[in-house]
């Protein structure tokens, strides 16, 4: 009884702490939160993302063995986080300072504007924009015309695509026959495909340092396997030389592949993009 009356204090005196909120303090709270928002939307379009998942899970960590008094595990997740936070910075120091470079260029109400790009979001690759894919591939082959497709998985590509020229542009086939048609302003470089669109042109990706490369393999190839060494993507490689058409992805590179191969790995990898979305609903609506 005595322990209740003790509680029953200490809440009133709770509730008599409690500060009052004004609408500076509501202000405030909306700008921060509009702040952190616009952070994170911006990590999501970067490589960082993945990054940023695992450092939120170390944090986690950290803080559930802070409330059970662990000690040990806390002091070296506190110091982790302490590091890899320096660490984050000296890594990401060229996406930071893009991302400053961009903060003053930006139409600041334009980032309001954001349904269009939601919506965007929910649209996975289609199978027809595969067989697009798969049959401008076939045409450059045969003629063989150059070309660098990227397709986006999980990992956003925002700092490539800002090399490039935005095009915003559905995916056939024709159009990307003619995208690398050569003496024309968007050959150069590679495209990055997002979703149902082609999003942008003439990206200039990193080059792989990896040395097992074979030397006949010039900078259109070692491109192609440097983005997908820092990121999820998948590359279809057409050489000019030869007109063979070769496939990257997790930093290797797959040469001579036909067009049944290519298919069935971009249905593949769309599958179990879907799986795992199908996943996270389940999930949701179980949570919900
Ligand atoms: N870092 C890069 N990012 C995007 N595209 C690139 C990059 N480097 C080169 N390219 C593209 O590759 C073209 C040059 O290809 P290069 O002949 O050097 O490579 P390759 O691997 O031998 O290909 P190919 O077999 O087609 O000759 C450039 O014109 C450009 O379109």
């Amino acid at each position: 009884m005595e322990d209740l009356n003790n509680f029953w204090q200490n809440l009133k005196m709770i509730r008599f702490d409690l500060p009052i909120i004004g609408v500076k303090d509501v202000i405030e709270i909306a700008l921060i939160a509009f702040v952190i928002y616009q952070l994170l939307k911006w990590v999501r379009g970067t490589r960082a993302w993945t990054l940023f998942k695992g450092l939120l899970i170390i944090s986690i960590i950290a803080f559930i063995s802070m409330i059970l008094e662990l000690n040990t595990i806390t002091f070296i997740f506190v110091k982790t986080i302490n590091t890899g936070i320096i660490a984050l910075l000296i890594v990401f120091q060229p996406e930071l300072r893009s991302a400053l470079e961009q903060l003053g260029r930006r139409n600041f109400f334009s980032t309001f504007l954001i349904f269009e790009e939601q919506k965007d979001k929910k649209e996975k690759i289609s199978l027809k924009a595969i067989e697009e894919i798969v049959t401008a591939t076939e045409e450059m082959a045969k003629f063989k015309t150059g070309a660098l497709i990227v397709v986006e998985r999980e990992v956003k590509l925002g700092e490539y695509e800002r090399t490039g020229i935005p095009l915003n542009a559905t995916i056939t086939s024709q159009l990307l026959i003619n995208i690398f048609e050569h003496n024309t302003p968007l050959h150069d470089g590679a495209i990055i495909i997002r979703n149902n669109k082609i999003v942008a042109a003439t990206c200039y990706l990193p080059l792989s340092d990896n040395m097992s490369l074979s030397k006949e393999l010039g900078t259109r190839h070692r491109a192609a396997v440097g983005i997908t060494e820092v990121s999820d993507c998948i590359v279809i490689i057409i050489s000019e030389e030869t007109g063979n058409v070769s496939m990257a992805l997790g930093g290797n590179i797959i040469r001579n592949v036909d067009s049944d191969y290519l298919k069935n790995k971009l249905v593949y990898q769309k599958k179990t993009a879907d799986i795992k979305k199908f996943k996270i609903w389940k999930g949701r609506q179980r949570n919900g």
